[in-house]
């Protein structure tokens, strides 16, 4: 079974949020990008947007599609589907999360993050790098 799991690499002024997932949940308290797994006939960006609703209450703008990271659980693969994105509304209320940090790229390192996102975070900086380029 394939499990798509879109997830936003959120930026704010230089930094990123990183948020840390409860204690009760799989992965406890390991440190993720906000997203979640799609529902039916929903495309990534709509579950995505819909995703980031339901957990920080706030508005987003998706940009650039970071490619995929895939994690075998045994019984399924995660595909994790990253997206550059930037809030559109500021208000952030956390229903899901143990807490959040904003990061600058060089400080992401530090967090105990889901296996899968190592990926995520090394994609990142390959962006931020070719952004400098353009
Ligand atoms: N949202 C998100 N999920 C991640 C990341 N890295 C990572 O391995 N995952 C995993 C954790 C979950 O198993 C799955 C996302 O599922 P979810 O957030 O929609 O829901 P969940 O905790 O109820 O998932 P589950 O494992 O209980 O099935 O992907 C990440 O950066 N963001």
């Amino acid at each position: 079974m394939i499990v798509k799991v879109p997830c936003a690499v959120i930026e704010r002024e230089g930094k990123i949020l990183a948020a840390q997932r409860n204690a009760a949940s799989s992965l406890p308290l390991k440190w993720e990008f906000p997203g979640g797994k799609l529902e039916e006939n929903e495309t990534e960006e709509e579950g995505l947007i819909r995703e980031i609703r339901e957990e920080l209450e706030v508005e987003i703008r998706i940009g650039q599609r970071l490619p995929l990271s895939i994690r075998d659980d045994g019984w399924r693969e995660i595909q994790l589907v990253p997206f550059v994105c930037q809030l559109l509304s500021f208000d952030i209320v956390l229903t899901e999360h143990e807490q959040i940090l904003w990061l600058f790229p060089h400080e992401l390192d530090a967090l105990d993050w889901a296996e899968a996102d190592r990926d995520v975070i090394e994609s990142y900086r390959d962006y931020l790098q070719k952004q400098l380029f353009l």
